[in-house]
């Protein structure tokens, strides 16, 4: 009889309206098969599926209406048992999931229980676009596979090392601490990921460089990163503080929001929507897309440029301020779609910086590549970096660490 030793994890992304996810062997890293799933509870719902399990195996694209995140996760399962992947695989070690708020009391990857999801359930209200979608894909992954550990892995884990002086608002403790208000910080899993990869690039131990992380996709938040650890990021309580997102403000004088609920009669709802939803790039341009706006400037549209102008300002603003809180800075990295992909945005954002010791090799940044690689000129004070993001990576990492720790033996 042979005994097969569980290797693999799978990894949900689970987001509000979408579902990346990863099946990887992590004997070597390898990718089994990767997708998404979008638009959930549209018409036209998509569903990409590549499988990488065998020679000259081909994407398969399905769209049509998936109602929600439960449908969406059974249709993964079914594409990946159609490549011999299933979830009833015994080569299955885990399922490794995306949480986006774990508060103050989850601190590192965790294994699920009806208690823990009490408490996911709980910080609904600070990421009600997130965690949702995220219960939702833990219970769903559960009830397929009841016998598996299913691991969540906290955005907000990474940022846990904040200083006081950097997590606390200028509000009345009494009341910050009675409600658990402070800056919590997201997309951390991204930020810890992307400030080790750079140290790599750069040749050095993560604790012997500073870096400041831009992630920029379609939410998007900054981090300072000291010898490999978070001392300050942009995002707060919720996922809306920060830097211009695709559809959320990011900072804005709170004083807008009693405004709008008494001048013009919106409610408390309102204002939620209208700052999450309608804000950002789409708000001020209707567009969320960063590759529709630059097809829009190059036209000579107005509205498109002020929108990118005001993106940009805030994005520079982010990079002097953490700049100042590190004091020292050995490297800026650039990653998730709008980081990775748009090179007229890192070209903006450290436009003027030279005095800063940050300088674009012009061509360089032009490059596309799906590789990390520097993008200064040699002689800058201050790398440059382009690194993609590997959210689902690092969420496996975390989950075989936990679930089956010795399984790589
Ligand atoms: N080639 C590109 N050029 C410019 N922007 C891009 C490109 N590809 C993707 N993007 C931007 O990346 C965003 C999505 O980033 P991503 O990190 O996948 O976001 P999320 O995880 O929040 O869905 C898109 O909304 C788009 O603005
Ligand atoms: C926390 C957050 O903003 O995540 P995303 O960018 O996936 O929306
Ligand atoms: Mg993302």
């Amino acid at each position: 009889m042979t005994t097969t030793t569980a290797t693999r994890v799978l990894v949900l992304n689970s987001g509000s309206s979408s579902v990346k996810y990863q099946l990887l062997d992590m004997r070597d890293d390898s990718r089994l098969a990767v997708g998404l799933v979008e638009r959930i509870g549209e018409e036209t719902s998509r569903l990409v599926h590549t499988p990488l399990n065998r020679e000259g195996a081909e994407q398969r694209e399905r769209t049509g209406p998936i109602a929600d995140h439960e449908a969406a996760l059974k249709a993964v399962a079914d594409e990946l048992a159609a490549d011999g992947l299933g979830l009833d695989s015994p080569e299955l070690a885990a399922i490794g999931h995306r949480v986006v708020h774990g508060g103050l009391r989850f601190t590192a990857p965790t294994v699920v229980d009806e208690e823990v999801l009490a408490e996911i359930e709980r910080l609904v209200p600070v990421a009600p676009l997130h965690n949702p979608a995220n219960i939702t894909g833990i219970r769903t992954a559960r009830a397929l596979r009841p016998d598996l550990p299913q691991i969540a892995v906290f955005d907000t884990a990474f940022h846990t090392t904040m200083p006081e002086s950097a997590a606390r608002y200028a509000i009345d403790t009494e009341v910050a601490d009675a409600h658990r208000i402070r800056r919590y910080g997201f997309h951390g899993t991204s930020h810890a990921y992307v400030s080790r990869e750079t140290a790599r690039l750069l040749g050095k131990a993560p604790e012997d460089v500073n870096v400041i992380v831009l992630h920029l996709g379609n939410g998007a938040s900054a981090s300072a990163v000291r010898g490999g650890v978070c001392v300050d990021t942009s995002m707060g309580l919720t996922p809306l503080e920060g830097l211009v997102m695709g559809t959320r403000s990011g900072d804005i004088d709170p004083a807008v929001a009693f405004h709008l609920q008494r001048v013009a009669g919106m409610s408390a709802d309102d204002v939620d929507v209208l700052l999450n939803k309608k804000s950002g790039l789409i708000g001020l341009c209707g567009d969320n897309d960063m590759r529709e706006i630059r097809r829009r400037i190059d036209e000579g549209d107005e509205r498109a440029q002020l929108a990118f102008d005001i993106y940009i300002h805030r994005l520079k603003k982010y990079i002097g301020a953490y700049y100042a809180v590190l004091g020292r800075v050995d490297a800026i990295a650039f990653t998730a779609g709008v980081g990775e992909n748009a090179a007229p945005v890192r070209q903006a954002a450290v436009a003027g910086l030279e005095e800063l010791g940050l300088a674009l090799d012009s061509e360089l940044n032009e490059v596309r590549s799906g590789e990390p690689r520097i993008v200064s000129t040699p002689y800058a004070r201050v790398a440059v970096a382009v690194v993609p993001t590997d959210e689902e990576l690092e969420i496996a990492r975390q989950t075989i660490a936990l679930a089956a720790p010795n399984s790589l033996d």
